[in-house]
């Protein structure tokens, strides 16, 4: 049995595409995979178990990724699974930002028991006007999957949208609306918009790169979102900002004690892909990664080691060499199958970053001995026989 642990509760419709193989388990101490949302990973102990874990979603900042990678563990994400969903909410957030829905709502609320609730509230309406968005400027800073969705939705909606991503991807380019403005510096947008959205991940280099220098280069009366995560941006420069009217609103989806209550904050409580088509998605991609790593070793979305994909293995075995991106790992192990008199029929090597990844198949099956052998290779992280 193939033992799996979800740190999060993760879609049925993910979970029902494994095999009578696969059993759920409680204790990830026994766990070969792990499914996990939004659970914090970086203080818990990674048994020796674990090979795999499945993030369904997008942002991996609560994964260890080079601890993982480290003890030969891949991660993968579902990339752009749940960005509609979160995309959706982007734009209730503008509306939300532009015309006072909630105290409306709120206001009907508490004069529920009014008998002449009707013409009261033609009189107490006028409290809560807006304005539109159409003709706005919206400024997208991160054009990736959630980006370039909120960049054409609101094209559609007759915003003029300015686009931000010094790393934008060749895919993220052919799809985003030929409207949108491509400038080359953040400070273009904190200059130009009325709005602005940030959907990068959270890095050690985007961290707070929402600061005070930032904001004092925007528009008075800008309304900021953060779809993306909390410490993009510095939350004691924003405060500042909003009591000073700078900021006219602050839409989170991440609740912190600096956001939570306080005027001039919109603060939803991470409800982004909070939905039942994302959760799907995420869950079935995430499910369907596990799946063919665990079965044939291969790796599609991972975001600590090399894609790689040799298909099912037809020949007679196959192995997988999870590895330090070193010069001689190849001659080294290849020397080890060599020596053992086993043939390999066809080989793949990738690498990324300081990590490689290497799949043989084989014309007879690796003895325990030759896995040992090559799991005390210097360098080898981790050796997995897949049949
Ligand atoms: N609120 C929620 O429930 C959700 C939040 N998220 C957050 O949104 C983030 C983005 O998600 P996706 O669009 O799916 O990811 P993605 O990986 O498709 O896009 C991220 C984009 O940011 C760009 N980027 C990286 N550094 C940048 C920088 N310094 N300046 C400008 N652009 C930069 C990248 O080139 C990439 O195009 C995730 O990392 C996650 O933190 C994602 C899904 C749901
Ligand atoms: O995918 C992401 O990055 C998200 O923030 C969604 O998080 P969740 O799966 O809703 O806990």
């Amino acid at each position: 049995m193939i033992q799996y642990n979800c740190l999060n509760p993760i879609a049925a419709c993910g979970l029902d595409l494994f095999t009578d193989a696969y059993q759920k388990t409680d204790d990830i101490n026994e766990a070969r995979a792990v499914l996990v949302r939004s659970a914090a990973m970086h203080d818990m102990e990674l048994p020796k178990s674990l090979e795999v874990i499945a993030r369904a979603g997008a942002g991996v900042n609560n994964i260890p990724l080079d601890k993982c990678a480290e003890k030969g563990i891949v991660v993968f994400n579902t990339p752009g699974a749940n960005a509609n969903g979160v995309k959706e909410l982007v734009i209730a957030g503008m509306l939300l930002a532009s015309r006072d829905i909630t105290g409306g709502i709120d206001w009907v609320k508490e004069n529920a028991a009014d008998e002449n609730i009707a013409k009261a509230a033609e009189k107490a309406k006028k409290a809560f006007a807006g304005t539109e968005i159409m003709g706005k400027k919206l400024g997208v800073i991160g054009l990736g999957a959630i980006g370039v969705r909120v960049a054409n939705a609101a094209c559609a909606l007759g915003m003029e949208v300015y686009g931000y991503d010094p790393y934008l991807s060749v895919n993220a380019a052919w799809n985003v609306d030929k409207a949108v403005k491509h400038v080359i510096t953040a400070e273009d947008i904190y200059r130009e918009c009325d709005f602005i959205t940030i959907h990068v991940p959270l890095l050690d280099t985007t961290k707070k790169m929402i600061n005070k220098e930032a904001i004092d280069m925007m528009k008075d009366n800008v309304v900021f979102l953060n779809f993306s995560r909390d410490t993009l941006v510095d939350e004691e420069a924003m405060a500042a900002a909003l009591e000073a009217g700078k900021v006219k609103k602050y839409v989170v989806d991440f609740p912190t004690p600096a956001t939570a209550g306080k005027e001039g904050c919109l603060v939803i409580p991470h409800l982004g892909a909070s939905t039942e088509e994302s959760e799907d998605n995420c869950a079935v991609m995430a499910v369907k990664e596990i799946i063919d790593y665990i079965e044939n070793g291969n790796i599609t979305n991972s975001v600590n080691y090399p894609n790689c994909n040799m298909g099912v293995c037809s020949g007679a075995a196959r192995i997988a060499i999870l590895h330090k991106n070193v010069q001689n790992m190849i001659a080294r192990c290849t020397s080890v199958l060599g020596e053992a008199g086993i043939n390999i029929s066809d080989m793949t090597n990738k690498s990324r970053g300081d990590y490689a990844y290497s799949l043989f198949d084989l014309d007879a099956s690796a003895t325990a001995e030759v896995t040992e052998k090559l799991a005390a290779l210097e360098g080898v992280l981790r050796v997995r026989v897949i049949k």
